[in-house]
């Protein structure tokens, strides 16, 4: 299930000015593309980077990529965005990746999560990409230069990168349509064959560097002190009458099942706490109070994927979490890789980030007693810290 990457990085950066094209212009004592590329290249999913560059910048880009094994050589790309992403996907053709994401070399501050995140929806979707809802009222400019009209910003949305696609969808796509010029992004080709794109929520901290004062904004980014928060979270289901259980989002055959208003999923419950801990937002029964019938039976990774979405609107990310599974049995060994799998796909994190772990209390109690399970979490993230 391979996935790539294509940095579009052949633009001249007019817009940005500077001695060089923007992204080979340095942030933080180091070029942007860097940046870009690290993002990619520490991301697990990732197998292969192809980066498409403007005439005669081979020395430019060589000082930017080294160091980094997932690229692949690059290639000349064209005058339009449009054209250099064409010629990426069909230097990508010949190892045939199954998703390919599409990139900004221009947008250094693109999080695992969202990578993961467009990954996992192109998967189900064919088609996704990341954006961000309008926050600000819309003006239309009429004559004179004067606002004329307020713009309704229901339903609309800034469209970031990455953008990300079966491949095969994509590269047929760009061929299709080479003879457009409207197209601004490649979420739009899918659009303009009635493919509908998966939106991904972003971070507003993936902007594009377009003009000067945006590379003051990324030096600010790149300052801003973060603060490592912890959280824990605790919970336990008492066993019904049932032959399987829910835990950490998988389903595991057992002589009983959990009882619960959800489908209690004792491990995600005190993972999603642990989450809400962190960022001294309450507990999952403050959120999604028991009393609502709207939750009966729900599936938790409804809960788990709230908590990780508010950790995302704080601009943080989650570092790492550790689940403890505790009950004499089912035996969660032979699931703990997939239950990792799981919920780090529903919080967007990288899978080296998230651990699951079993124990029993050697018969004692009433885990001991086969009474029920209980499960504990520890959740570390990062947020931008207000003072
Ligand atoms: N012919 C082009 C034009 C753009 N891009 C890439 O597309 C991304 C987004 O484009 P934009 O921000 O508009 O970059 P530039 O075209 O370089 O900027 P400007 O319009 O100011 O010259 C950038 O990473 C840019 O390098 C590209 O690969 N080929
Ligand atoms: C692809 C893009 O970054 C999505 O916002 C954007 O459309 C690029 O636009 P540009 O005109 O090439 O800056």
């Amino acid at each position: 299930m391979s996935v790539a990457v294509l940095i579009v990085a052949a633009g001249k950066g007019l817009r940005a000015g500077g001695e060089l094209p923007k992204q080979y212009q340095l942030l933080g004592g180091e070029p942007v593309l860097r940046r870009t590329l690290r993002a990619f290249e520490e991301h697990a999913e990732v197998d292969r980077i192809q980066v498409v560059i403007g005439e005669g910048a081979d020395e430019l880009y060589a000082r930017s990529a080294t160091g980094i094994t997932k690229a692949l050589p690059p290639v000349p790309g064209g005058a339009e965005r449009q054209v250099s992403v064409r010629l990426g996907l069909q230097a990508l053709a010949s190892s045939e990746p199954e998703i390919v994401l599409i990139h900004d070399a221009a947008r250094p501050f693109v999080s695992a999560a969202t990578i993961s995140r467009c990954v996992a929806e192109a998967r189900k979707n064919g088609a996704a990409l990341a954006a961000l809802p309008l926050s600000d009222t819309l003006k239309r400019e009429g004559a004179k230069g004067l606002a004329e009209e307020t713009v309704p910003r229901a339903g609309l949305w800034r469209a970031q990168t990455p953008q990300a696609f079966r491949f095969e969808l994509i590269r047929e796509l760009h061929e299709r349509f080479a003879d457009r010029d409207d197209m601004t992004d490649d979420a739009s080709l899918a659009e303009a064959a009635g493919h509908g794109v998966a939106l991904v929520e972003d971070e507003t901290t993936n902007l594009k560097i377009t003009r000067p004062e945006d590379f003051a904004l990324a030096e600010k980014l790149l300052g801003a002190p973060m603060e490592t928060r912890t959280g824990s979270g605790f919970d336990v289901h008492a066993f019904e009458e049932g032959d399987h259980v829910t835990l950490c989002g998988v389903m595991v055959p057992h002589t009983h099942k959990l009882k619960g208003h959800s489908d209690a999923d004792v491990g995600m419950h005190a993972l999603t706490d642990a989450i809400y801990g962190a960022l001294c937002e309450g507990d999952i029964g403050q959120h999604f109070p028991p009393s609502d019938e709207q939750w009966r039976g729900a599936p938790s990774d409804v809960f788990l994927r709230h908590a990780a979405d508010l950790v995302k609107k704080r601009c943080g990310r989650i570092v790492h979490c550790d689940v403890t599974i505790i009950c004499e049995a089912p035996k969660v060994g032979p699931h703990r890789e997939t239950m990792r799998g799981v919920l780090a796909e529903i919080m967007g994190t990288d899978l080296s980030r998230v651990s699951v772990k079993a124990t029993t209390t050697e018969a004692l109690g009433f885990t001991g007693r086969r009474e029920g399970i209980a499960a504990q979490a520890i959740a570390t993230i990062k947020l931008p810290s207000h003072g």
